[in-house]
């Protein structure tokens, strides 16, 4: 079968599972994938380094800790905005943010394009599921697709994850981007010896 066809059969088992994980549950793993991240960015503060993060939405490995702690830190936080066409915003520590597509929380803006992403050393992605080969499987809309190849040469592709939702491998396409780095509730893993 094709990956294409593949994919949407894993989504479904991922957000099925992920729909029996209790509010309980979910604030216990964010505040262990979140220690984790902080962990592997350094104790010093951010002072200006760039980080892009998504916002998640209710049902997704939280990032809301990770946004307010790296805010005040000092990390300067590049958040998407919610087009199809990528775009990304800036986020200060305190900013509202306003929810957007299918209730994904969103800055005001400007958009500062797709390729501001270039400015970030480190872009946290949202996945369903991920291989340990670094593939990575979205929501479907390659949105990351799209925008990742814009990334910083060295910068390094991190995704948040429950550890059922790692494989040996997930189905890719050509276009799908890899990944280096992944944070479960339990686990740190370096994908590509770096
Ligand atoms: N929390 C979270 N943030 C995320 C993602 C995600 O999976 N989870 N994405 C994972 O990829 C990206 C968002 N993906 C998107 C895919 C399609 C459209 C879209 O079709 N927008 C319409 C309607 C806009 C509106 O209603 O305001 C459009 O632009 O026409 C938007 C965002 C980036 N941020
Ligand atoms: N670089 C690209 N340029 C144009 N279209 C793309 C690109 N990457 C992906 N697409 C298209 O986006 C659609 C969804 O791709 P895919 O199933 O890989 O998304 P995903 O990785 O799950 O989602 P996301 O990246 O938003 O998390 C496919 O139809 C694919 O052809």
């Amino acid at each position: 079968m094709a990956a294409t066809a593949r994919k949407d059969p894993l989504r479904a088992l991922i957000s099925q599972q992920r729909s029996l994980v209790t509010p309980r549950q979910w604030a216990v793993e964010d505040a262990a994938r979140t220690g984790s991240v902080l962990r592997l960015l350094g104790p010093e503060p951010g002072e200006g380094r760039v980080v892009a993060l998504y916002a998640a939405r209710r049902g997704e490995p939280g990032t809301a800790l990770l946004i307010e702690r790296l805010a005040r830190d000092g990390w300067r936080i590049l958040l998407p905005l919610l087009k199809r066409t990528p775009d990304w915003a800036w986020h200060r520590d305190g900013d509202p943010l306003a929810p957007g597509w299918a209730g994904i929380p969103q800055p005001a803006g400007p958009g500062l394009g797709a390729e501001a992403i270039a400015l970030a050393e480190i872009v946290v992605a949202p996945c369903l599921a991920v291989g340990l080969d670094g593939t990575r499987l979205g929501t479907g809309g390659g949105w990351y697709d799209r925008v990742l190849p814009h990334r910083k040469p060295g910068a390094k592709v991190l995704v948040l994850a429950r550890d059922e939702e790692v494989f040996h491998t997930v189905p890719s396409e050509p276009h799908d981007v890899g990944v280096d780095i992944v944070v479960t509730q339990t686990t740190v893993r370096n994908l590509r010896g770096s």
